[in-house]
């Protein structure tokens, strides 16, 4: 299989890069002012405006092009019908199934998919119901009051992200915590101040093995049981949510309690399932409901709209142009929106685990640079930290500006100066100011080269009413299908997380070097081998 980066329609990028490489954004304005009007899309509660970028119309047709010749088309129509495009693992990728309306059907590989997602839905619905209304109660008959997720990665940024983000549904006096890091400080931390009788501890895991969650697990159930006195008190404390339910007995959670998912939902794009048990009962069934057709309808949007028209088509286009094209390294994802603050760390997963890839899909190395680093702070914190190398830094950092129009509240005013500050800036960063500006206003000569603000950084701008479900839901979806088109342009498996997976081995094979009464024999290389020593030297163990 060619590589895209030989396709005549990489070149033409190219040479149409080199072209305008040098214009600024003043100049792309002044040269076409209506370009704010037209570079703006709509897909579902979401506006986005894109004219702040490096491109003209030229540029996009000829992205579109791109995305033709990679078969963007094609491989949504595949990804949809549950084709398995996961080829290194050979799965179907059907995320997109666990936001089907009801009644729709999809039967993939013999197996009546919608039918089993609706069927969990059902019971996450019906059980989150009970907790909620108090009618699910402790071993002691107390009603739930805190529900912990035990989870890493997919299995906790997701909901823990989610019910961040909608805190403000979070209506039954049910607040949620979650632990994740194998670092004790987690679990005692989060369990500390916890009313046993009135907890309920909810394990995520899609595989039921994954080291940190087992171990924070186990300290859990231990606390339980040595606060309620009795081993039976468990199974009225602790719930899971596996694909794997043999482990999951094993481990004494009954299966009963035991809600599932499928091998063709990827960790990271797990959460508008039963990943998202927490998150349900903190907001109710059917404000989870809302956000699951708000992922639809992104959905449907990648599906039937125009690619110049199509949301998560453009922006995924605008990711492979100044990655490969100008040479960015990362994307800043910046919500203004203090309940967004999970949201850049969640999207670290969802995009770095998909693309961070350097073979194809087939196997072969790629040619061209894959995988954004993606990073970000809620605005307006990140003003005052590191928007400074945005604005002056010699690096091109794009940056995805989120806002919202309505807040959920508003003492003194202060949404209007959080959405003004985020219009400045995607202003200044875009057109910035120049030395002849920053010398009539009197700045000292020797000054003026430092008050330059060079301008021509590019900015996506999204836009919606307000952050209800709904709009997460769209939002979600909007970045889960951005790192769908990259990964196709890339050629690459974005399903798949291979690379994750020597290090977890490697600390296992570690640990008891680390812990052994006998000074250890091995380790992997000569430098691990002396920090392992050091490591038992400062806690007092034979070296
Ligand atoms: O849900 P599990 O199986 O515990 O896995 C947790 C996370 O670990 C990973 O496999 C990476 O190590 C992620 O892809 C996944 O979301």
């Amino acid at each position: 299989m060619a590589d895209i980066t030989e396709a005549p329609e990489w070149s033409a990028l190219a040479d149409h890069q080199a072209a305008l490489a040098g214009r600024h954004l003043r100049e792309l304005f002044a040269d076409d002012p209506g370009r704010a009007e037209r570079m703006t899309v709509t897909a579902g509660d979401l506006r986005l405006d894109y004219s702040k970028h490096r491109v003209t119309a030229e540029t996009l047709g000829l992205l579109v092009s791109l995305a033709e010749r990679a078969g963007l088309r094609e491989r949504i129509a595949a990804m949809f019908t549950g084709v398995h495009i996961n080829v290194s693992e050979d799965r179907a990728v059907l995320h997109t199934a666990l936001r089907l309306p009801p009644g729709e059907p999809l039967t993939v590989d013999g197996q009546d998919v919608a039918a089993d997602v609706h069927a969990v839905l059902d019971r996450m619905a019906e059980f989150s119901g009970r907790v909620r209304a108090g009618e699910w109660t402790g071993f002691t008959g107390k009603s739930i009051t805190t529900v912990v997720n035990i989870g890493i990665g997919g299995s906790d940024l997701g909901p823990a992200m989610a019910y961040e983000a909608l805190l403000d549904y979070a209506d039954a006096g049910i607040s949620c915590r979650f632990v994740s890091n194998i670092d004790p400080a987690d679990i005692v931390g989060t369990l500390a101040g916890l009313d046993p009788e009135r907890t309920l501890f909810v394990i995520s895991s899609k595989t039921f093995g994954t080291l940190e969650t087992l171990t924070n697990a186990k300290v859990a159930r231990q606390w339980l049981v040595d606060r309620l006195g009795d081993d039976k008190a468990v199974s009225r404390h602790f719930v899971a949510v596996s694909t794997n339910a043999e482990r999951v007995a094993g481990f004494g959670i009954d299966t009963a309690n035991m809600f599932g998912f499928w091998d063709w939902v990827g960790g990271r794009y797990s959460f508008d399932g039963a990943i998202g048990l927490s998150l349900m009962i903190a907001i109710g069934g059917e404000a989870f409901r809302e956000m699951l057709a708000g992922f639809r309808e992104i959905d449907e949007h990648l599906r039937t709209a125009p690619f110049e028209a199509n949301m998560p088509v453009l922006m995924g286009l605008l990711g492979v142009w100044y990655t490969d094209f100008f040479g960015a390294q990362t994307r800043a994802v910046l919500p203004y929106s203090q309940r967004l603050s999970r949201f850049p760390a969640y999207l670290q997963q969802l995009t770095m685990e998909s693309n961070g890839k350097s073979v194809r899909a087939d196997g072969a190395p790629v040619v061209a640079q894959t995988g954004e680093i993606f990073w970000g702070e809620p605005g307006t914190n990140g003003q005052h930290a590191f928007y400074q190398l945005l604005h002056q830094g010699t690096r091109l950092v794009p940056a995805d500006f989120i806002g919202f129009a309505e807040p959920f509240e508003d003492p003194a005013g202060m949404h209007d100066l959080l959405v003004a500050n985020l219009l400045a800036q995607t202003s200044a960063l875009a057109f910035g100011k120049t030395a002849e500006e920053i010398a009539a206003e009197g700045a000292p000569a020797a000054v003026v080269p430092h008050k330059v603000m060079p301008g021509n950084r590019p900015t996506s701008t999204i836009l919606a009413p307000k952050l209800t479900p709904k709009v997460l839901g769209e939002l979600v979806a909007l970045y889960e299908h951005i790192v769908f088109v990259e990964g196709t342009i890339w050629g690459i498996d974005s399903f798949d997380q291979w690379g994750v997976e020597l290090g977890k081995v490697m600390a296992m094979d570690l640990a008891p070097a680390l812990t052994s009464e006998e000074p250890p024999s091995g380790a992997p290389d000569p430098s691990t081998a002396a920090l392992v020593r050091e490591y038992r030297r400062m806690r007092g163990r034979a070296v």
